[in-house]
């Protein structure tokens, strides 16, 4: 099953590195529109961040729906990440854009996943990331035993921390919704930039 999981690639800021990723076959890649991240894109992103083929993903915090759908058209995203405490009214409207939605959820063992309810049927996929302030990026791994009260209708993304040495035990996840992982800080040389064979490894690895 892990054979056929997505993988996102997250954090996007290096042109040449984009393209490197790309080339590993990944399925997703992640843009950080978040000016407080060490991945933020910046102000004014090389054009050629974005020329890619594979489908794009704009991550936003907390932003306005108007200001999201401005950046999204101009830099011709599917998918928008939303990684703060966006309502499910906010995931509609960008939905009803024509947009594909993630939305994120930050895990701790308090974690009721009765909140992802009100997003059924509105969002295209969960996020579990680990609880942290920073909101996300921060290379830290929730307990993944709890993923098993999940019962929702929503396919997910596994994220948090996720690193090099992380295939095997993703691969022992069998849960029904899990369809894919994302994939940032654990596999950098610095913020944004992604060691290409730290990445080839771990993707060999999980679709073996
Ligand atoms: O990567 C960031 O800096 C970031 C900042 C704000 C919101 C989301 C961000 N990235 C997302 O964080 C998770 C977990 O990343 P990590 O593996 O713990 O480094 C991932 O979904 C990224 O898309």
């Amino acid at each position: 099953m892990t054979k056929n999981l997505k993988i996102k690639v997250c954090g996007m800021k290096s042109t040449q590195n984009r393209e490197q990723v790309e080339a590993l076959g990944v399925d997703m890649l992640g843009y950080i529109f978040y000016g407080p991240s060490k991945r933020f894109v910046g102000d004014s992103p090389d054009a050629g961040l974005f020329q890619s083929d594979k489908a794009k993903v704009g991550v936003f915090v907390n932003e306005n729906a108007f200001e999201i759908l401005g950046l999204a058209k101009n830099f011709d995203f599917e998918y928008i990440q939303l990684h703060g405490k966006e309502n499910p009214k906010t995931c509609g409207i960008l939905k009803s854009q024509g947009l594909n939605i993630i939305k994120a959820f930050a895990m701790d063992d308090d974690f009721k996943f009765s909140s992802t309810a009100a997003f059924e049927g509105i969002v295209d996929y969960f996020l579990f990331d680990t609880k942290t302030k920073e909101h996300g990026g921060s290379g830290k791994k929730f307990n993944w035993h709890l993923l098993e009260n999940y019962k929702g209708n929503t396919p997910f993304f596994l994220s948090g921390g996720i690193g090099p040495d992380d295939a095997a035990e993703i691969k022992k996840l069998n849960h029904p919704m899990l369809a894919g992982v994302d994939l940032n800080s654990g596999f950098e040389d610095e913020p944004g930039l992604k060691n290409i064979e730290k990445l080839r490894k771990f993707i060999a690895e999980l679709k073996k």
